[in-house]
């Protein structure tokens, strides 16, 4: 099935709790704190299903359906490449603001289902759960998020150590049915406007944490799943004109917590295996397919900004300073290595079985790298702009005022805009840079993946150090102390 964008707005009218501001939301796809987030999410469905994007955006299934993309599972470098195509141009919709766009988490489950051979040898009954559950997902065309990091509270400590045993989502019980979940899990992005979502633990769990070691994906309208939403800059920021971002790609992150939540067998893909739950995402191709989707979003939203910058310098007339250019060439440089990095991934991608996977160590660098580059981004995008981004009308409704309004065309100028399109460019510069919402993507950007010193552990497990030290033996082998000193001592 391919979904259009009215049909997953609709599919979102189902009776989900999310709390926000005191308040239980009635209806999410009209609520003034997310419709232009479902909205954008709705145009990214249209996008899907129009004819004329057939090709880009969806592949035949093994029983002679289409299915989007993000599903699929590349037997070959070309169909990687493909598969590729259509996540870029899925993100250009929203310019890689949605972080947990439907992408994300399909591709983490789909890579799951390339290591599917890891659940069977752990329980042949939860690999078949996961099976179904990758092919119901795909043939139902779900919005999935996830929610894998158990809640901060101390984290000196393990989830079982922590003061209440149910702060992290763990099982209080189980029977035939299934399990019941109580607690906790951060972070849902793009939980209000998701369908199901996976749930799970990432973070490595001790020896006693083994009711936390859980895996199953649920819907979003469960009874007893409580979304307890962030603040949204959505409903603090309406106008479109004044905010462009912030009103249409707050895609919300949010507590979710499991009161007793009933999980049917049929839909649990791991339980009480802390090995397993690491194994999930580290023995299958599942870290690096969701990572890999994170990097082509993130190449594409780098691109993005640095079209901000070099139309900051144009409208403010300094892109001719050689120290702009430098600057410029410098940022260019810097987000044309992301879409290097996921060249390499591509190219240095393996086999693995039928599946062809993106290069783990090339993902990881990608990764420690980026989370460093993108605050760099964002500051070199305020040295370039200088106040133009502060020097604003305070809102759209200046224009309504006809003396206000003139009085902005006077001082709003530039040599290469007319005053309104200056207005309209650092209205979306800052809400890029510097909104709360662009605050919080710093904050994203930093953290989506994990914590640096996580993201640079995998770098550190998977560099291929036996070459880097042939290297240097090689070099240290070519002399030595006795043969420096053979000469002399010969002449002895
Ligand atoms: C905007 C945003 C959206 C998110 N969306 C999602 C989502 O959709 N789904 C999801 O599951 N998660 C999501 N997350 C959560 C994200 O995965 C975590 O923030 C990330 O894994 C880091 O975990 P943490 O926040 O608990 O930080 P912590 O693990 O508490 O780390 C914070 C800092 O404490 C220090 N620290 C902590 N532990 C150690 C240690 N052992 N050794 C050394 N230093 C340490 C480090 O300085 C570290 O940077 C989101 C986070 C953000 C900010």
């Amino acid at each position: 099935m391919i979904k259009t964008g009215q049909q997953h707005t609709e599919s979102l009218r189902d009776g989900r709790q999310i709390f926000l501001d005191g308040a239980l939301v009635s209806d999410v796809t009209t609520h003034p704190a997310y419709r232009g987030a479902v909205a954008s999410v709705a145009r990214m469905f249209d996008f899907q299903s129009a004819p004329e994007n057939r090709e880009l955006m969806t592949f035949e299934t093994e029983t002679g359906t289409r299915a989007n993309k993000i599903w699929q599972l590349p037997k070959s470098y070309e169909e990687l490449k493909a598969r590729r195509a259509g996540l870029e141009a899925w993100t250009e919709l929203h310019a890689g603001f949605l972080g947990r766009a439907p992408d994300h988490v399909a591709s983490c489950i789909a890579g799951m289902y390339m290591g599917l051979e890891v659940f069977e040898a752990y329980d042949p009954a939860r690999a078949k759960a996961l099976a179904d559950y990758y092919r119901y997902a795909r043939d139902n065309d779900l919005y999935l998020t996830y929610v894998i990091i158990n809640p901060q509270a101390d984290r000196s400590k393990s989830a079982a150590q922590q003061q209440d045993p149910y702060l992290s989502a763990g099982i209080v019980d189980r029977d035939a049915g299934g399990i019941t979940v109580r607690g906790a899990k951060m972070l849902a992005t793009g939980g209000i406007m998701a369908n199901e979502v996976f749930v799970t633990c990432i973070q490595p769990l001790q020896p006693g944490d083994e009711k936390y070691a859980l895996s199953f994906a649920i819907p979003m309208n469960t009874k007893g799943l409580k979304i307890l939403s962030r603040k949204s800059y959505e409903a603090a920021n309406p106008s479109v004109f004044d905010n462009p971002l912030s009103s249409r790609f707050d895609e919300n992150d949010a507590v979710l917590f499991f009161d007793d939540v009933k999980v049917p067998w049929d839909r649990v893909f791991a339980v009480d295996s802390i090995d397993m739950v690491a194994k999930q995402f580290h023995a299958t191709p599942a870290h690096v397919y969701q990572n890999y989707q994170a990097q082509i979003r993130l190449s594409v939203k780098l691109k993005f900004l640095l079209a901000i910058a070099r139309r900051t310098t144009e409208i403010n007339g300094t892109t001719g300073f050689p120290q702009v250019r430098e600057t410029l060439g410098q940022l260019s440089a810097e987000v044309a290595s992301v879409e290097a990095f996921v060249n390499a991934m591509e190219a240095k991608g393996t086999q693995r079985g039928p599946y062809f996977v993106p290069d783990r160590n090339m993902l990881y660098a990608a990764q420690t790298l980026s989370q460093q580059l993108y605050g760099r981004v964002l500051n070199t995008l305020r040295e370039l702009a200088g106040g133009g981004m502060i020097m604003l009308p305070s809102s759209v409704q200046d224009y309504n005022n006809p003396e206000v309004a003139k009085l902005i065309g006077k001082t709003q100028q530039s040599p290469a805009a007319n005053a309104e399109e200056k207005v309209k460019f650092y209205k979306l510069a800052w809400d890029a840079v510097g909104s709360e919402f662009a605050s919080r993507h710093a904050q994203y950007e930093m953290f989506y993946s994990g914590a640096s010193f996580v993201v640079k552990g995998h770098a550190f497990r998977t560099y291929d150090w036996d070459a880097a030290k042939g290297i240097l033996d090689k070099m240290l082998d070519s002399y030595s102390l006795a043969d420096e000193l053979a000469p002399a001592r010969a002449a002895e």
